[in-house]
């Protein structure tokens, strides 16, 4: 038996008055403790509804929803929502407040000691990478991405172990999206958290996300799958359209060294070795640089144990592995 979801939605339908149709129509997931579900999907298709519905931002107008076993809709909504983290794009810093003071809002309402508040500031200032030096700047001294970690700082403070993201690095430029990506990335290996994370970026979708639920209009889930089984497998032509058309590079980047078949160790040293746990991508820029078609594999304590050739890639690219799946609907 699979562990109790963290998150469970079950027929969540979200009707707008004055709309013709619900904006989300009878949504059903189940969320695992410790997962990043990413809902994606098109400008318009629901998916902000649904995420605001797990906190009650936003009143579901029928369904169910737990959180940890426990009744969302019967939760006092205040102390609901102190205990989920909440980055938006918007960030939604008070301009007026310093960094110290916007990061410990959410302590600050649950009562904790100006110590515990202050401590918890400095190590969650250490965590975003910001120097003590930003505890009493304002919002608008520091850059789009320094405000977007402070967000995420913020969202982080009580420790909830659920987080919604919605867009959070949403309104930097590329280069500094991508950086809080694995920022974010890094620090989730340790935290640990659940999260549902709101984007329309398909790439933003597959970097981020342990699975993917890809949505129609109505928060209909056309897909729910691991990044990889969605970029393999698309259920239908919409899926296949938004993964795109560098799907297969997309899965180089995804897949390992680890994942592919190996060649005994070679009688010859490779020309280059890398980590069993180097991506296909890295593999074949190796390769390239070394204007070689077989790369050697080490285990973690460095030892050569078999090689890798361009082919094996090539086929680990064109056919995927058999995936745990998450369903596809
Ligand atoms: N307060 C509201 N009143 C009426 N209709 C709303 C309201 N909020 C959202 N809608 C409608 O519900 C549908 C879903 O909106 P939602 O914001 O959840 O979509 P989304 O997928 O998050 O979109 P985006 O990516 O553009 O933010 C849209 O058709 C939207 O116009």
């Amino acid at each position: 038996m699979p562990d109790q979801p963290m998150i469970s939605l079950r027929k969540v339908s979200k009707s707008y008055p004055g709309q013709p149709s619900p904006a989300v129509a009878g949504f059903t997931l189940d969320i695992a403790a410790g997962e990043i579900l990413v809902l994606v999907g098109p400008s318009g298709c629901g998916k902000t509804t649904t995420m605001r519905m797990v906190n009650r931002m936003i009143e579901p107008t029928s369904g169910s929803i737990e959180i940890d076993g426990r009744n969302v809709l019967a939760l006092d909504q205040n102390e609901l929502r102190r205990g989920i983290g909440y980055a938006i794009q918007q960030v939604g810093l008070f301009p007026h407040m310093t960094v110290a003071r916007n990061i410990g809002l959410v302590p600050r309402m649950l009562g904790w000691n100006r110590k515990r508040i202050e401590e918890r500031v400095d190590a969650l200032l250490d965590l975003i990478g910001l120097g003590p030096e930003f505890r009493d700047r304002l919002p608008r001294q520091l850059s789009g991405g320094q405000q977007q970690r402070v967000g995420v700082a913020r969202a982080l403070a009580a420790d909830p172990p659920v987080m919604l993201m919605d867009e959070p690095f949403g309104a930097t430029d590329p280069v500094t999206r991508d950086r809080l990506q694995s920022e974010f990335l890094r620090l989730q290996e340790t935290l640990r958290k659940t999260i549902v994370f709101v984007t329309h970026d398909f790439d933003e979708a597959i970097r981020m996300g342990d699975r993917i639920a890809v949505l129609a209009e109505g928060s209909r889930i056309r897909q729910l799958d691991t990044p990889e089984a969605i970029l393999a497998r698309p259920a239908d032509e919409v899926v296949a359209r938004f993964a795109g058309a560098g799907s297969s590079l997309k899965r180089l980047g995804l897949r390992r060294l680890s994942e592919v078949d190996w060649d005994p160790v070679p009688a010859q040293a490779p020309p280059a070795v890398l980590g069993a746990d180097a991506t296909l991508h890295t593999a074949l820029d190796t390769m390239v640089a070394t204007a070689s078609t077989r790369i050697g594999v080490l285990d973690a304590e460095g030892r050569l144990r078999g090689e890798v050739g361009i082919e094996a890639l090539m086929r680990a690219v064109a056919e995927p592995a058999a995936l745990p799946s998450g369903g596809a609907v």
